[in-house]
């Protein structure tokens, strides 16, 4: 079979960018297809604009603050606009990062259309077909929106929509305590807004409880209301909005955030017709990203499995060796990391306690180690928190830390956990998304890069493409 490319990217999210730049960086010919806009939910209404009205939020907490170190601010005057301007820079500045031009200048094909997969090696797209030995499929996620009664009768926010606002909710109701609900709960309580978060049972379910707590504490006493229960129901116009939950509570404010978890995007472009096979909620991939049809693989938010941009881009980069390699490359979650970028922060990396205790019971022990003992947290007066270690005899199955930049302290034990130490190992290490810690990887990997992407590396992966498609 004559085919046109040699690798089709349908998706320019974190996962998709990766996969497509990985394979074009290694000389192979790519289209990369993009509907919507470059750079998918985490630069678009995700990561970025969430983390940049925290830091907002952060300051308005600073200036809220009682005298303290000796030193009292001035009262916060949070300008609405200033905020919203603040949140569309973050975008604007880092959007060409992962646009067109400069996937084009990768050596990309990027087609901006919807793509539709009509054979295990054929894609639909503007009126073309185009044909690959390897088509990977990175359609992302959308917020899940639960069918409970009234909702199609209120306006509703979700993380789509949340960072247009133009104008401050007086009261924010938030449906879900999970990272979407703390995150953005602590920032609007902060920049100004009542905020009530309706959550059955314990808030972040994911995360280590004893963390959770501490972040718990310091939201309540923010002004955070927490109320335990399920929204069974939904009622009111803009402006005022109730929900009603499963044990009987009704609140009311002036806005509804729903937070309530994400919908693979698996529907609307050919799967159902190829008869790929789905799971609970996304695309059944082995440990390869591989689908039920081998040709195809699945990556990110839309495959079963963690839905975070590092793990996107992980996966992406793993395909992209994968298909250049020619050799089987497998995911590897002993030490994924993710964090909850709330003040204070809760990092979490490999197993929980709770996970630890399930899989290997007595065998498991946990030391403990509290920021009121560290030296510098002392002397900056942020001594909440604490880093717990979960250990199995003296090797490390996780950890969980909770405090000031929390997510900043995983990198050491990601290398504990993989044994891995090498500065290859840390140009390909999964580091929580977006830390500071990293621009070490990003410097290793442009120590790495003339090698791997280099002349033989290239030639071999065209060789294998060529062999590929001879099959
Ligand atoms: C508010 C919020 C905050 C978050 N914060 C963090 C964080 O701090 N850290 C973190 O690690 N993760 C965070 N996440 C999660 C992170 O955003 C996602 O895991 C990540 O963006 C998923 O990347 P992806 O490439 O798999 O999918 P997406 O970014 O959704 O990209 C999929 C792309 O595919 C395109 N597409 C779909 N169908 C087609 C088609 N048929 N044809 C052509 N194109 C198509 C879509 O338009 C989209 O651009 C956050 C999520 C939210 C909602
Ligand atoms: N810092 C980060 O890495 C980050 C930040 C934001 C989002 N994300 C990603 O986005 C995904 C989605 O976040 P999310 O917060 O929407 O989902 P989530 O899965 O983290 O939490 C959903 C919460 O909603 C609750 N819930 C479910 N039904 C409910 C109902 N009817 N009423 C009230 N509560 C209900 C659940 O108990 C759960 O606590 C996350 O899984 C994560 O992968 C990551």
């Amino acid at each position: 079979m004559k085919y046109t490319h040699d690798a089709i990217v349908i998706g320019a999210g974190a996962a998709g960018l990766t996969a497509a730049g990985g394979c074009a960086l290694f000389g192979l010919k790519v289209a990369l297809i993009e509907k919507g806009a470059m750079g998918g939910e985490c630069l678009n209404n995700g990561c970025v604009p969430s983390k940049a009205i925290i830091a907002s939020a952060r300051r308005a907490a600073e200036a809220r603050e009682e005298k303290r170190l000796g030193v009292q601010l001035a009262a916060p005057q949070v300008e609405w606009a200033g905020v919203h301007k603040h949140i569309h820079d973050a975008i604007a500045t880092i959007a060409p990062h992962d646009s067109q031009e400069r996937f084009e200048e990768m050596g990309c094909e990027v087609i901006r259309a919807h793509a539709k997969v009509t054979g295990g090696h054929s894609v639909e797209v503007a009126g073309r077909t185009l044909t690959a030995p390897r088509i990977v499929i990175a359609t992302g996620s959308q917020p899940f929106v639960p069918p409970i009664e009234g909702i199609d009768s209120v306006p509703f926010l979700t993380n789509e929509n949340l960072f247009e606002l133009t104008q401050q909710p007086a009261h924010l109701v938030i449906m879900g305590g999970g990272v979407i609900g703390m995150e953005m709960g602590q920032s609007f309580r902060r920049l100004g807004s009542e905020v009530t978060i309706i959550n059955p049972g314990r808030v972040m379910g994911r995360d280590d409880a004893d963390s959770v707590a501490v972040v718990v504490d310091r939201m309540t006493r923010e002004g955070v209301r927490f109320v335990d229960g399920k929204a069974a129901r939904v009622a009111g116009e803009a402006g005022a909005i109730t929900v009603h939950t499963d044990k009987g509570e009704a609140v009311t404010g002036s806005h509804l955030l729903i937070a309530v978890g994400r919908k693979a995007r698996v529907s609307g472009f050919g799967l159902e017709d190829l008869g790929v096979e789905l799971g609970r909620n996304g695309i059944k991939v082995d440990a390869r990203r591989r689908t039920s049809v081998k040709s195809i693989y699945a990556i990110g938010d839309c495959r079963e499995g963690p839905r975070l941009t590092h793990v996107s881009g992980y996966e992406g980069s793993n395909v992209a060796l994968e298909i250049a390699s020619g050799l089987p490359t497998k995911v590897d979650w002993r030490a994924l990391p993710w964090c909850t970028y709330t003040d204070p922060e809760v990092a979490q990396i490999g197993m929980t306690e709770e996970q630890a205790r399930e899989q290997h019971g007595d065998a498991v022990s946990v030391v403990r180690e509290n920021f009121d003992h560290n030296d510098r947290a002392v002397s900056e007066g942020e001594v909440a928190g604490h880093l717990k270690l979960v250990l199995k005899g003296k090797k490390v199955l996780g950890a969980s830390i909770v405090g000031h930049n929390a997510g900043e302290l995983l990198l050491p034990l990601t290398q504990v956990i993989t044994g891995k130490a090498s500065t290859f190992a840390l140009g390909g290490a999964v580091i929580s998304y977006p830390t500071r810690s990293e621009i070490t990887k990003a410097a290793v990997f442009k120590a790495w890069e003339p090698t791997v992407f280099g002349a033989w590396p290239k030639k071999y992966a065209r060789f294998v493409s060529a062999l590929r498609k001879m099959r």
